[in-house]
């Protein structure tokens, strides 16, 4: 048993039995006309491929793979279209080759060949994208660049509490790294145990966390990139104004200007005191409320998630007729239950009653403890929240498997937007349901809170029709796209662009600035092969040869 090829993580931790049992037993009691009937995906060595188009020069053949399962693994991300499409077998677009390099000059001989013969090269870190970003849907051949054996901690600044990382690194093995020094780099995506240092920082991701430090933007200090015109490292400092940042430039590239091969990111002490409460609301609009006052405080807790009923119930397991706010201070240095009395108060403005409050120092998290989102010092249903938050990904697969939609969209807006944002995204996914003759409903949590606004995260549960759902998701995604365009929302809050998100893309960014983009990418990229049909188009005088297609093939 090892990583699943066709659905999230390892093979041996899938739902079975009487999770299973349990699974479809709550679904049938929310959906009861849901078909369950379990459908199992082929084994990777009868999925149809054809075959590679192109073969590695003798020089690169050392880490270059054209391996039919190493391909068929390559193929795409961990979006629920992409698990349902494995379900089904049906690989439509896999990389000729995947290149495993182990230092930046077999990196950058990646590059050179692939520029010199037009193939494409499409950096991967744990492939654990939901955006399309590392599927090669276009024309012409392609190289799958994985970044997973260049993986270790070079260099630990204890004095400046920073590390110098290789991009290839996945989220545990770097904790390990970190832990005997009592260091933590402290970001904790859903997708932790299988995605990269680089991963997070070509899509700027977002961690656990949910005020403050939110997103691995924050926590680096500097980057080093090889791009088919030579490499750039970012100087190591706290903070510079001397014009615009390299780092801002190579932070979100997804792939399309170069490959992160390292980067030096700030680390924290681990937390040592901890507090968490669940607080439950009679009325949503309350929740928001007391939410929203809580981020404008000043109070900074590292976990405020507002579940709303429905999130609460299908996730936390708790009845609530407004909502509950899963609520948690930390700190290496002091304890947090004086932040925690002045948040509860500031609940109770709006309505809010503390349940399940507790408090724990004793270092749980430090030297030697283990960590993980959120891991310390939970209870009630902010700690079944969090069991289930692991879960949720093993879970959505077995559901997929089910017939079941499953699937999750995220933005951003303004506290004064969000109201009328969520009624119309909420709406837009029940129309395109009915049109769909699909029964389901639609939840909604806050992952992260800023003091001007949410970034709310939806899911979306629905009872499909075999053989359709990939279809039928589309139709649901592309109308909660569009409402929340239309509702002044970002396309994404960190869940990256990558192909599916295009089009939605391409409207919010200024036409100025998509035409510095590309420049930016012709000067790196010269030969346009770096992931062709992501965040934006090459020259057309080097793109031509590949027909990339942005639009995501049903
Ligand atoms: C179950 C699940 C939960 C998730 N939870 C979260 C979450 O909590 N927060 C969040 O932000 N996202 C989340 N995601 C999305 C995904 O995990 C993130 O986008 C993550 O940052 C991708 O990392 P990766 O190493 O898997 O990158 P990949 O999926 O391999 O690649 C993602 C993109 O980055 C590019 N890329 C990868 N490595 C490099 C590199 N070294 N240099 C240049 N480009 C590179 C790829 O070309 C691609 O465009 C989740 C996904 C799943 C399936």
């Amino acid at each position: 048993m090892g990583r699943s090829w066709w659905g999230w993580g390892d093979e041996d931790a899938a739902v079975t039995g009487e999770e299973a049992a349990a699974l479809e037993q709550r679904v049938a009691a929310l959906l009861p006309d849901a078909d369950l009937t379990a459908h199992r995906p082929p084994a990777v060595h009868d999925v149809p491929l054809p075959a590679p188009r192109v073969s590695a020069p003798a020089a690169l053949r050392a880490f270059v793979s054209d391996g039919h399962a190493d391909r068929v693994a390559h193929a795409r991300g961990k979006a629920f279209r992409d698990v349902v499409r494995n379900l089904h077998g049906a690989v439509d677009h896999a990389p000729d080759l995947v290149a495993r390099p182990r230092t930046e000059q077999d990196v950058t001989d990646v590059l050179d060949w692939c520029t010199g013969a037009g193939v494409a090269v499409i950096p991967y870190g744990g492939g654990s994208s939901v955006v399309g970003g590392v599927e090669p849907r276009f024309d012409g051949p392609a190289v799958c660049l994985d970044t997973t054996a260049m993986n270790k901690v070079l260099e630990v600044d204890a004095t400046s509490r920073a590390a110098r990382v290789q991009a290839g690194i996945l989220g545990p093995a770097l904790e390990d790294a970190l832990r005997p020094a009592g260091l933590t780099l402290r970001h904790f995506p859903q997708s932790f145990e299988f995605s990269t240092l680089g991963g997070w920082l070509a899509t700027r991701a977002g961690g656990h966390y949910a005020t403050v430090l939110t997103r691995i933007d924050d926590l680096t200090e500097s980057m080093r990139v090889v791009t088919p015109a030579g490499t750039s490292e970012s100087l190591r400092v706290p903070g510079s104004g001397a014009g615009p940042s390299p780092d801002g430039l190579f932070l979100g590239s997804e792939g399309t200007l170069g490959v992160i091969t390292e980067a030096w990111v700030r680390l924290q002490d681990r937390p040592r005191y901890t507090a968490s409460a669940a607080v439950h609301f009679d009325d949503y609009a309350g929740a928001v409320a007391a939410t929203r006052a809580l981020v404008q405080s000043g109070l900074s807790p590292s976990n405020c998630r507002l579940l709303d009923p429905v999130e609460a119930m299908l996730n936390a397991g708790t009845a609530s007729q407004g909502g509950v706010l899963v609520l948690g201070f930390e700190s290496a240095d002091h304890p947090v239950d004086a932040a925690m009395d002045r948040a509860a108060e500031l609940c109770a403005d709006h309505g809010g009653a503390v349940r399940d409050r507790r408090s724990d120092d004793r270092a749980e998290n430090s030297a030697g403890g283990r960590s993980g989102p959120g891991s310390a010092g939970a209870g009630g249903p902010a700690r079944r929240w969090r069991s289930s938050f692991l879960r949720m990904p093993y879970q959505r697969d077995a559901l997929a498997a089910r017939s079941m939609i499953v699937e999750t969209f995220e933005t951003a807006c303004t506290w004064d937007r969000f109201d009328a944002l969520r009624h119309a995204v909420t709406a837009a996914a029940q129309d395109a349901m009915a049109q769909e003759g699909a029964a389901g409903v639609v939840s909604c949590r806050f992952t992260h809170v800023y003091p001007d606004g949410p970034a709310p995260y939806f899911g979306v549960y629905v009872a499909g029709r075999w053989g359709a759902t990939v279809t039928q998701w589309d139709a649901i995604k592309s109308a909660v796209s569009e409402a929340i365009a239309r509702e002044g929302g970002t396309i994404t809050h960190h869940h990256a662009v990558g192909r599916d998100h295009r089009p939605w893309y391409d409207r919010q960014r200024p036409d100025v600035f998509a035409g510095a983009f590309r420049a930016a990418k012709s000067a790196l990229d010269p030969g346009g092969v770096l992931n062709p049909g992501v965040l934006v188009d090459s020259d057309p005088r080097a793109a031509g040869r590949r027909n990339a297609d942005p639009a995501p093939s049903r």
